[in-house]
């Protein structure tokens, strides 16, 4: 029976790196996963000789330089690595009015074809897209870890004052008050909330500056690059290099309950698994949302004050109603970028099902689907309330009916794609729900109102001594890259407490 120092809830990549990165500091780290196997929404499913990503999609943090690279580190921390294809174009937005724009790796290039459809902004797009610059190359100067360990603080704020600084100024900052200074044209104002909200799934005015920061910036710098073998590349090959490492991962394995320490019988903090098992170890990582950890695993519980009042700062967000498509090629142009953004009338924009997002990762790697064929994995926000009540036949008559929307949708980019199709599966709500264990499906957390910037995200520790959390519901929020972040920090807090 594997001894562990540290036991990791959940093999999301916020889940693996934590494991990985302790792992890699020595410490005896077990990963507990529900699913048959790695990587939660960066996992992936195959039918019919397709290969499909379940969730993630379009991946930064695979860059070469720099220190916000944190997935290529994470996997060189423990000695593995992943091939990755480089994507020109981050998405190319079809948008109401026939604003047509395609983010190009190339910053000069993409600042230059917004400022043709806006020429008279151009002064402002080039200032506020440049104030993003700044937020990265402060974070991608320094070292990323835990903000909760004080010699850690006193470190990076010493070998690097000026950074910092930046760092400190832009947190309580959201984008749409900076993007309010430079530009005033409504249309492009909306283009501002488009990009936002199609990672942070809210506008500007709720978006984090630190986020767009990262986000804005390394799509031109370290770019965005896809997994060779598809996204639920990274996970297999973060648990190869746990593995390497000397530690564990257990599938199929359900924790049903967090006991902390006051209450158990030895004084160490304990896992119940639904088979019965029991477990201790040193410290605990939860990698299951916020709201799972302190719901659902610490049920007997009173809910600490800190997390209530993180309940009244942020809500869950939708989660997606997703298709996974397989098409005969010739539905898709060889020369069409990857990831795709389609809405018709900007007052849809937040509603349910009314943003599209398409990914079409076979045009990167094409060993994901049979010869002569494309994914076409497309996403749209949707609430768990829209689809529950119904009756099996009602869920499947309104699975049937809004993947022909969708579909129908969708040939205003690709006018073939109905008569192309070779294979169709939808996900729901629920589907996330059960197959991602998120609470009612959600992506993450979003705020319910205006807030200041990222100050109120929470970090790793939790109220309950030696259980942590880690993912997208801690500090910076959604994003590979974010979790990942998430779990350096993470790690470096839990070994900083063990006296690593
Ligand atoms: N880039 C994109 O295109 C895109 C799209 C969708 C999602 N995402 C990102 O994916 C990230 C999700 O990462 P994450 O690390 O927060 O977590 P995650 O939700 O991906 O993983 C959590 C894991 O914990 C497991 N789990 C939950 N409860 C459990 C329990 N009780 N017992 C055992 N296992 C349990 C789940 O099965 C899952 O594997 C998010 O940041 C999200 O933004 C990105
Ligand atoms: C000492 C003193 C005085 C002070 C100090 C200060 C400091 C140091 C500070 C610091 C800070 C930090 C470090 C921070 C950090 C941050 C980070 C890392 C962040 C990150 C982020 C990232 C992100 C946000 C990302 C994201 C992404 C995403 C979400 C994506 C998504 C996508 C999707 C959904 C899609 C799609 C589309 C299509 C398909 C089309």
């Amino acid at each position: 029976m594997f001894d562990a120092d540290v036991i990791v809830i959940g093999s999301g990549i916020g889940g693996l790196v934590t494991a990985t990165q302790l792992a890699a500091k020595g410490v005896k780290v077990l990963v507990l996963e529900k699913y048959l196997i790695p990587g939660g929404s960066a996992g992936y499913f195959e039918r019919e000789g397709y290969r499909f990503d379940v969730g993630a999609s379009m991946i930064f943090g695979f860059g070469k330089q720099g220190t916000t690279n944190l997935l290529t580190r994470a996997l060189d921390a423990v000695k593995v690595q992943l091939e990755t294809i480089p994507d020109d174009v981050q998405i190319h937005y079809h948008l109401p009015d026939r604003l047509d724009i395609k983010v190009d790796r190339s910053y000069e290039k993409f600042i230059q074809a917004l400022g043709d459809r806006f020429p008279h902004e151009r002064q402002g797009i080039r200032k506020f897209y440049d104030e993003c610059w700044k937020v990265f190359n402060c974070l991608n100067a320094i070292e990323l870890l835990s903000l909760e360990e004080f010699r850690y603080l006193m470190r990076v704020f010493f070998q690097n004052p000026m950074a910092c600084l930046g760092l400190v100024k832009y947190l309580p900052q959201n984008v749409g008050d900076v993007a309010k200074r430079y530009i005033s044209d409504p249309e492009l104002l909306k283009f501002i909330d488009m990009e936002c909200y199609c990672w942070s799934v809210v506008p500007a005015d709720k978006t984090p500056m630190i986020n767009a920061g990262m986000v804005f910036s390394d799509r031109h710098y370290g770019g965005i690059n896809y997994p060779k073998g598809g996204v639920g590349k990274i996970a297999e090959t973060l648990v190869d290099g746990l593995e390497k490492a000397g530690s564990e991962i257990r599938y199929g394995v359900r924790v049903t309950q967090v006991i902390p320490k006051s209450k158990a019988k030895n004084g160490a903090i304990v896992v119940k698994l639904s088979n019965g098992e029991t477990l201790t170890a040193q410290r605990v990582v939860s990698n299951a949302t916020r709201w799972d950890t302190f719901e659902y695993l610490l049920k007997d519980e009173t809910m600490p004050s800190s997390e209530q009042r993180w309940q009244q700062r942020y809500q869950k967000s939708p989660s997606f109603l997703s298709l996974h498509l397989g098409v005969k090629s010739e539905a898709i142009p060889s020369d069409s970028a990857c990831h795709h953004i389609l809405l018709e009338d900007w007052a849809d924009m937040q509603k349910s099902e009314g943003t599209i997002f398409v990914s079409i990762p076979t045009l990167l790697d094409p060993s994901l689907a049979p010869a002569e064929h494309h994914i076409v994995h497309t996403f749209t926000p949707s609430w768990i309330s829209d689809w529950e009540g119904l009756s099996p036949s009602e869920y499947e008559h309104r699975k049937e009916e809004a993947a022909s929307k969708l579909i129908a949708r969708l040939e205003r980019i690709f006018p073939t794609l109905s008569q192309n199709l070779d294979y169709q599966e939808v996900g729901t709500p629920r589907t996330h729900r059960r197959f991602l264990g998120r609470i009612d499906g959600t992506y993450g957390p979003i705020p319910q109102r205006k807030l200041m910037g990222l100050l109120g995200m929470p970090f790793n520790r939790t109220s309950i001594p030696d259980l942590y959390c880690v993912g997208d519901s801690t500090f910076p929020g959604q994003g590979l890259n974010a979790v990942a972040f998430s779990g350096f920090a993470c790690a470096h807090l839990v070994a900083s407490t063990l006296n690593l």
